[in-house]
């Protein structure tokens, strides 16, 4: 296989790079890095750079840091859109998607029980300027071309569904974006897949 996935058996911060994998049918192997904490904390650890997961296995290369890995397989997929402005919009955006990322994980991992209808009224307040950038750029994608940041987006958004399903629905541009980087063909086979099907969004089963 071309890669291998050092990553816990979850969404996360690992999904994105999944579907960008998908999308382009580049073979990898998923090692589970955490069967247990303890596994993760004795055996693996350690041997992150940062001492954090997902690790991408290329070649003789470790690749860290989720949105690192996306932008290197973005650049060798040519899903990095076309020319400095829509590389701009790409990356201003996944700049965004890792600001709602990080308030999401939070909440979910130490703020569930007592955050949760908090964060859920917050979401409007996310995604309007998305659905301002989406309408106003006039594309298909991010760009004209699906790109590394559009799967990234599109993981926020189906993580936001479930948390709070019809969330989206007074975004009309964001539903029909969400609705087209689903409906390719490769991330529909993706989806009906046992791996994806299976695994929770987030390490403690809350979503
Ligand atoms: N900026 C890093 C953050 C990675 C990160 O926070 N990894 C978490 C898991 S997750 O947030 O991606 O689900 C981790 O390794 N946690 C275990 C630990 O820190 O021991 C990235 O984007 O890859």
């Amino acid at each position: 296989t071309e890669y291998t996935f050092y990553y816990f058996p979850v969404r996360g911060r690992g999904e994105a790079i999944r579907m960008l994998w998908a999308d382009v049918g580049a073979s990898y192997e998923e090692i589970n890095v955490a069967p247990s904490v303890e596994v993760w904390q004795q055996q693996w650890k350690h041997k992150m750079p940062f001492g954090q997961a997902p690790m991408v296995k290329h070649g003789d290369q470790e690749l860290v840091q989720s949105n690192a890995i996306l932008r290197y397989l973005g650049r060798k997929y040519d899903l990095y859109g076309d020319g400095p402005l829509e590389q701009y919009r790409m990356d201003m955006l996944t700049d965004h998607v890792e600001d709602i990322r990080s308030e999401y994980s939070r909440m979910i991992y130490h703020n569930y029980d007592n955050g949760k209808d908090e964060y859920i009224k917050s979401i409007p307040t996310k995604f309007a300027p998305v659905e301002k950038f989406l309408k106003s750029w006039g594309n298909e994608y991010i760009g004209k071309k699906i790109s590394f940041a559009d799967y990234n987006l599109c993981d926020l958004l189906d993580i936001h569904e479930v948390l709070s399903p019809g969330c989206l629905a007074q975004f009309p541009s964001l539903t029909a974006y969400h609705a087209r980087v689903l409906a390719r063909p490769h991330i529909q086979a993706y989806r009906k897949s046992e791996g994806f099907k299976t695994r929770p969004i987030n390490f403690n089963g809350k979503q």
